[in-house]
């Protein structure tokens, strides 16, 4: 079943327009990534979603209903970590999680929920005490009271070490596992990649790229990369290659492929390959491939006539 479903969205903030017609869905259960630079508009959707703003034009589905219609309903079913949590400073750990207990129906025991988020050790300290870090995975605890179907999570490691990174990683998966739906905006890639099955990418309120992460990561050309051998002009290589910092680099559907090849030239001629790399096609590559195809595109469109 669909958990979110998302047409034609668009959003604008006092005349701007933060969002410009999206379109994506998100599977039950399923962990979804969406990802873009700075504005690109992730957070908005969220809050559309979460049914903190309203849609100006579009249909938004989130668990069945209209976020904004029916926000009673969709709140009591879902869990929100956004950027900025409004804690109270004076608050220990566990006396700002029984406060949010009470405002959630059948939640989590306090114990269960700051284990979950890695915070039993920091039960009696006060909030203003906490760590970036530790505030982020107290906004996780939160998010988590309420046993919700779906978590909207904006940017949750944010600040957070990587062992932190990690533990969390862990909690996201196992709720998936449970059958918790889960979007995620995050600006680490490699969280992104490790965690998500399906993305988007959003750049100035538009998707530019997106679909299942594994078959939209095949599409795309990996890198071999070696030190550039003495006297071999670059030209004279069996496949084309740019010279980054002394470094050939190879971009290739096949790396694996496009690798035995140089190394069959290089064999030929009694060359070393030193400081070979191979690797398929990174969320970076991908995500660094759209922004500056967008970039391209802005520019274009800006040119005088
Ligand atoms: N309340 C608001 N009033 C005016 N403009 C806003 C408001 N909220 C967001 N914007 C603008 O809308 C655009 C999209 O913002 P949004 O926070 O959705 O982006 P984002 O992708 O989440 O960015 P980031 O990665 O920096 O969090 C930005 O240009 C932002 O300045």
């Amino acid at each position: 079943m669909t958990a979110i479903d998302v047409r034609g969205l668009r959003k604008s903030h006092q005349g701007f327009e933060a969002v410009k017609g999206i379109s994506f869905e998100v599977a039950e259960g399923e962990i979804f990534a969406l990802l873009g630079r700075n504005g690109a508009g992730k957070t908005t959707t969220v809050e559309v979603l979460a049914g903190f703003q309203r849609a100006d034009a579009g249909t938004v589905r989130v668990l069945g209903l209209d976020p904004w219609a029916d926000r009673a309903a969709v709140r009591g079913r879902t869990g929100v970590m956004l950027q900025e949590a409004g804690f109270f400073p004076d608050l220990t750990v566990a006396q700002t999680i029984d406060t949010w207990r009470g405002f959630t129906s059948a939640p989590r025991p306090r114990d269960e929920a700051l284990e979950l988020a890695g915070l039993t050790a920091k039960a009696g300290t006060r909030v203003r005490q906490l760590s970036g870090g530790e505030k982020r995975r107290l906004d996780l605890a939160l998010a988590l009271l309420g046993r919700p179907d779906l978590l909207f999570l904006d940017e949750p490691t944010a600040g957070m070490d990587p062992e932190a990174r990690a533990a969390t990683w862990a909690v996201v998966r196992d709720l998936a596992r449970q059958g918790t739906t889960i979007l995620l905006t995050t600006h680490y890639l490699d969280e992104a990649q490790r965690l998500a099955s399906r993305l988007a990418i959003m750049d100035a309120g538009r998707v530019v790229a997106g679909g299942d992460m594994a078959e939209t990561l095949a599409a795309h050309a990996g890198k071999v990369s070696f030190r550039m051998p003495a006297h071999i002009p670059p030209g004279d290589l069996p496949l084309p290659v740019t010279v980054e910092h002394g470094r050939a680099v190879c971009r290739a559907e096949d790396p694996d492929l496009a690798a035995q090849t140089l190394l069959t030239w290089a064999a030929a001629r009694g060359l070393r390959l030193e400081g070979l790399e191979v690797r398929p096609a990174t969320l970076e590559d991908l995500f660094m491939e759209s922004a500056t195809l967008t970039t391209a595109a802005t520019e274009s469109t800006e040119q005088p006539r």
